[in-house]
């Protein structure tokens, strides 16, 4: 599902028709490769990208793009179509000759004014957002940003709080920020299995993110019984050990996949406008077309003719909901750094 109305707006993954066929249009389906086979990239490694064949998941494919791809980004979760040898056999290397539309799109700058924009993980239907309650201590911008970063791409949301057991309220008093958001919450700790983690990601694709130290790798383990990522040991190069910083997703069992994101320690928002996040509250969308142009929906003093105050006296929306989606807002103007 796409929440938000970014997401549809990228046509970066259209594949270029090879120039010299001049009077053919674009065209996603070229007929020579009528047998090509459809997978799920599932990592990136220094120009070569592993398959997950649909057919097949089990088995991984490594392949490099065509050339005919152009300079299309192929990014973890992108579905692809391979030609040539994609037996997946050691030492053979298909060939990347198409990438599907995408479905939601994880972007982030390196900072907010970076105007560079990568897709981190493509495709994913929901994105966890990982915070502690504790060790290190949770900060609301980190979760904003992600929020943010999950409404513009058309990605739902999840909140999970981990060790729950190094506090004495179960998270309640930091999720209570988070209520007017209808936000899923999900509570973890370590000396418990993640069972309503887990029914949240089965059968679909969720990108996890979240600062180092807070349990991700192991609530990825514990998800995933053979991801084995290293739990507890600080994640990047030059840490004594090197390990990947690029997203990488895993297969769990049953059906799914989770993305795990080692390598996103902030959140640049550069290319995202308030309206990109507004898009995401359905209801709230048609309002702001009342607003006055450029109209950023902070309220006064910002935005004294917003659109959504009068809603809040109408009653049709309520006051905690809109100072929720304000707080969220704020995220966009706050430095990445600061947050
Ligand atoms: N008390 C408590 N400790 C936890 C919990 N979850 C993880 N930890 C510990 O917190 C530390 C960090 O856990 P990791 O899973 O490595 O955290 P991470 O977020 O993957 O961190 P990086 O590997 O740096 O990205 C480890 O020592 C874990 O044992 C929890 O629920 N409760
Ligand atoms: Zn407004």
């Amino acid at each position: 599902m796409t929440r938000g109305g970014a997401a549809g707006r990228y046509d970066e993954s259209d594949v270029r028709v090879r120039p010299g066929k001049g009077t053919r249009p674009r065209s996603k389906r070229r007929p020579d490769h009528a047998d090509a086979r459809a997978a799920m990239v599932v990592g990136v490694d220094r120009g070569r990208w592993t398959c997950a064949p649909e057919d097949d998941p089990t088995t991984r494919v490594v392949a490099m793009r065509a050339r005919e791809l152009g300079r299309t980004p192929v990014v973890v979760g992108d579905h692809v179509d391979l030609v040539g040898d994609t037996s997946g056999a050691d030492d053979t290397l298909a060939r990347i000759v198409r990438v599907a539309d995408r479905t939601s799109v994880l972007r982030r700058t390196a900072d907010d004014t970076d105007p560079y924009e990568r897709v981190v993980v493509a495709n994913a239907s929901h994105l966890v957002i990982v915070t502690a309650l504790a060790d290190p201590t949770p900060r609301t911008g980190f979760v904003d940003r992600c929020l943010v970063a999950a409404y513009a791409g058309g990605l739902e949301p999840v909140l999970c709080l981990t060790k729950a057991d190094l506090v004495d309220d179960g998270g309640a008093g930091f999720s209570s920020a988070y209520a007017e958001l209808d936000l899923p919450v999900v509570v973890t700790r370590l000396d418990e299995d993640p069972v309503a983690l887990r029914e949240v990601v089965i059968g679909r694709v969720s990108a996890l993110i979240g600062h180092s130290g807070v349990g991700k790798s192991t609530l990825v383990n514990a998800l995933v019984p053979d991801a084995e990522r290293a739990v507890g040991e600080v994640s990047g190069v030059g840490k004594g050990r090197h390990t990947s910083t690029s997203a990488v997703a895993l297969a769990l069992p049953g059906s799914g996949w989770v993305v795990d994101t080692p390598g996103i320690r902030s959140f640049g928002l550069a290319h995202i406008s308030p309206d990109d996040v507004v898009a995401a509250f359905g209801d709230l969308a048609a309002a702001v077309e009342d607003c006055p142009r450029g109209c950023s929906h902070l309220g006064p003093p910002a935005d004294p003719e917003c659109a959504l105050d009068p809603l809040v006296e109408s009653g049709a929306l309520s006051a905690g909901r809109l100072e929720a989606l304000r707080r969220v807002l704020t995220a966009l103007r706050t430095p990445a750094w600061e947050a």
